[in-house]
Order: C-alpha cells, then structure tokens, then sequence
C-alpha cells in the first residue's frame, strides 16, 4: 500500500501552473527528494502535502484516505505529520528542551511521557546533554537537528523538509546529509525533501522525483533515473548526461540497433523504430582499444577531436569535439596528456536509449541540447 499518492494534483497562481497534473506514489518508509530548478513547483508541492495550500484539482492520499480532494482538504494538524523549514523555525527564547515539549504539550501528554521523548529525540539526533541550550548558543547543524527533534519528537508518519540544508557551508551540508540518511532509517517515518541540488538528493534519497515546469518527469530510484531516464530533460540533467540524436533500426528485448551517424552499435533501451535519443554519461565512454579483437569493432563507434584537457583525480578530464555529429563536445577521462585537435576513437560501454518525440529539446540547468547534422 502506498503511504502517499497523487492523482493529477494541480495548483496555479493568476493563471500560472505552479503545478501540473502530478501524479505519484510512494512506498511507507521512503526517502522521497523532489528536485527540480527553481520555480519549478517543489514548494507548491510540499506545501500541499503538508496541507498548507489548497489544490486546484486531483487528489492526495495517505494510506488510500484522501486527504485533499474534490471533497475537501484535511487541515495540517490532521495530517501526522512533521516539518522542518530550512529558517529551522525555533523559538528564540526558548530552551532545545522547551522547543521541542511546546508540541508534545499541545498534544497533552503527560509530563513523564514528555520527558521520555525529548531524552530519546535528543539522543536521536546527538544532542543529548544540550537541552538547557538556547537556539543561540548551538551551530547551524545542532539547530538544524533541533528542529528536526522537535518534529520527530511527535512520532510523525510523514515528515517534509523544505530545502533544510540550505543555510548550512558545505561541509557541514555533508554531515547532516550522512545524519538525515540515519535519522530518516532509525525513525522508519516517510521523509520528503525539496531540494534543487541533484547530488544532495542523489546522495539521501530512495526515490527522486524530478520535476520540470509543473510537471513531473520522472520518479524512481538514483539509479533509474541515472541509468534509465525517461526523458530527455531527466537524462540531460541528471549527472550532466549527454543525448545523441541517433535513428532506431531495430528494438527487441530490451536492447536497440542504432545508427549513430554511420556506425551502427547496440545499446540497452526501449525506443521503437525512428528517431530516437542515445543518453549517456562520461563514465560511459572511453578511448576504444588500438589492439587486440575487438580493435576493429569497437573502433568508429564515435571518434572526436581533442578540444581541452584537465589533469584530474589521476586521468585527463577531456572535452572532445565529436566528429560527424553537430554537438558541442563530449566529455571522458583519458589516460594521457594529448595535444588538441588529436584524433581519439571513443567506445560506449553503457547508455540508455529513448524515442525523440519532438524536436522540441527542453533542458534543466545544465543540460546540452544536441542536433544531428546527419541522419537525423
Ligand atoms: N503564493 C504564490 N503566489 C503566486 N505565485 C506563486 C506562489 N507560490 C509559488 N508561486 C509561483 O509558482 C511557481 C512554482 O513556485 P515554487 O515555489 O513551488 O517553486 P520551487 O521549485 O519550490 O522554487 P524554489 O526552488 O525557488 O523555491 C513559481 O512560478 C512561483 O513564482
């Protein structure tokens, strides 16, 4: 049974869809990030599954209940569930132990049980021996876990964290990614986490849910939406991939007979016949061996031109000028220093293909478009 789904949810403000007709569900337990550029609908998003903005349209549920819908929409404090704003929203003139009793005290538990909480919240989240603190007195980070102590402190099913990492350095972003992971499996609640930073979700989450103007591109673990995109806006976005315009042959059982301007290969995918979009990354590429047997066959897959090199972690982080295709460069680790414009035969030993439907080439920040001066 799904602990959360949407059917169709829509919002707009004068007339702008904030969001689209989104339909999800995840499992009990999950660790969902939402994460798209801004603007993009992740808020509008979360804040009418935490019950603070009305839909438009379709439907939530928790646990099958519809919790907003054409019959009407349950108020926050009907919906079991906890959240952390990335302001971490703590009274300043109240203890960690008095901000996190005010919500155990409105649910009027009796004050043995409260005490009992707050001991195993704090220890929870390692701050055990800071519950005379005041909010000034702890670190970005420790407020950060106050805030999240305080919500789980309520035994939420559900807790939503809008961007929570946002005013925390880098550095200390990292550990708190590492103590959500842990928090989020010793609580067993559902998280939700809006972010717009893809190696933080990629990093925390169990499914990602990628959205776009509105609408929702694709939901799935990490590693679909890395190594199986599906669509073009995901696989552009989603660790800086690259798409080829390449023409489908032949498609069965999971793998696709291309044409990539003139060599022929196949790669894993589910595209008919017809135009179609070759996704990759640049740990799928690598220089096609000058010897041995498969010299002959893997060479031509793709040839490029040197354009730049960096010496890095060990190799050559290198942009190539692939040759045949009208697409800015493509990017590998090569094993020595080369001199531009040198000619390397590329072999692709993964990727993913997916039908063009359009030449309409929609792209999240950082994404390239690519056209095919042939055959495309
Ligand atoms: N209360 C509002 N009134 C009018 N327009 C709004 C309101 N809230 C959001 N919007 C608009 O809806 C769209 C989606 O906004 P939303 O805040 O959901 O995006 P987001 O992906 O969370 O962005 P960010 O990462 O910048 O917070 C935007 O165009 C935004 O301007």
């Amino acid at each position: 049974m799904p602990q959360l789904a949407a059917r169709h949810l829509s919002k707009a403000f004068n007339g702008v869809r904030a969001v689209d007709a989104v339909s999800f569900s995840i499992p009990d337990g999950a660790f969902l990030a939402l994460l798209g550029p801004s603007g993009c609908g992740k808020t509008t998003l979360l804040r009418m599954i935490a019950g603070l903005e009305k839909p438009d349209g379709g439907e939530l549920l928790f646990d099958d209940v519809a919790v907003a819908g054409p019959r009407g929409v349950l108020p926050p404090e009907a919906r079991r569930l906890g959240m952390v704003f990335q302001s971490y929203a703590l009274w300043p003139n109240m203890t960690v132990r008095g901000n996190i009793e005010f919500g155990l005290k409105v649910q009027k538990l009796a004050p043995d049980e409260r005490r009992r909480r707050i001991e195993e919240v704090l220890e929870v989240v390692g701050l055990s021996g800071y519950a005379a603190r005041r909010p000034h007195e702890l670190s970005g980070g420790q407020r950060q876990r106050v805030a999240l102590a305080r919500s789980l402190a309520l035994r939420p099913g559900l807790i939503l964290l809008d961007e929570p990492l946002a005013n925390l350095d880098a550095h200390l972003r990292e550990a708190m990614l590492a103590e959500f992971r842990r928090l989020h499996s010793v609580s067993g609640a559902t998280f939700i986490f809006v972010t717009h930073d893809q190696e933080e979700a990629m990093a925390v989450a169990t499914h990602v849910a990628v959205m776009h103007r509105g609408r929702l591109e694709q939901v799935g673990t990490p590693e679909d939406l890395y190594r199986r995109p599906q669509s073009e806006v995901v696989a552009r976005f989603i660790g800086r991939g690259r798409t080829l315009p390449v023409e489908v042959l032949a498609s069965a059982d999971g793998l696709c007979t291309l044409d990539l301007a003139g060599a022929v290969l196949k790669v894993a995918g589910h595209a008919p016949a017809g135009p179609g979009w070759l996704c990759f990354h640049a740990s799928d590429l690598s220089p096609a061996p000058q010897r041995g047997p498969l010299a002959g066959q893997l060479a031509g897959q793709l040839a490029g031109e040197v354009v730049n090199q960096i010496f890095q972690n060990g190799v050559y982080a290198s942009e190539l000028a692939p040759l045949g295709i009208d697409v800015e460069t493509i990017s590998l680790a090569l094993p020595e220093r080369l001199a531009p414009g040198t000619r390397v035969e590329v072999q692709l030993s993964g990727g993913w293909v997916i039908p063009r439907r359009s030449s309409a080439t929609p792209t999240l920040a950082g994404g390239t478009p690519a056209t095919a001066r042939s055959p495309a």
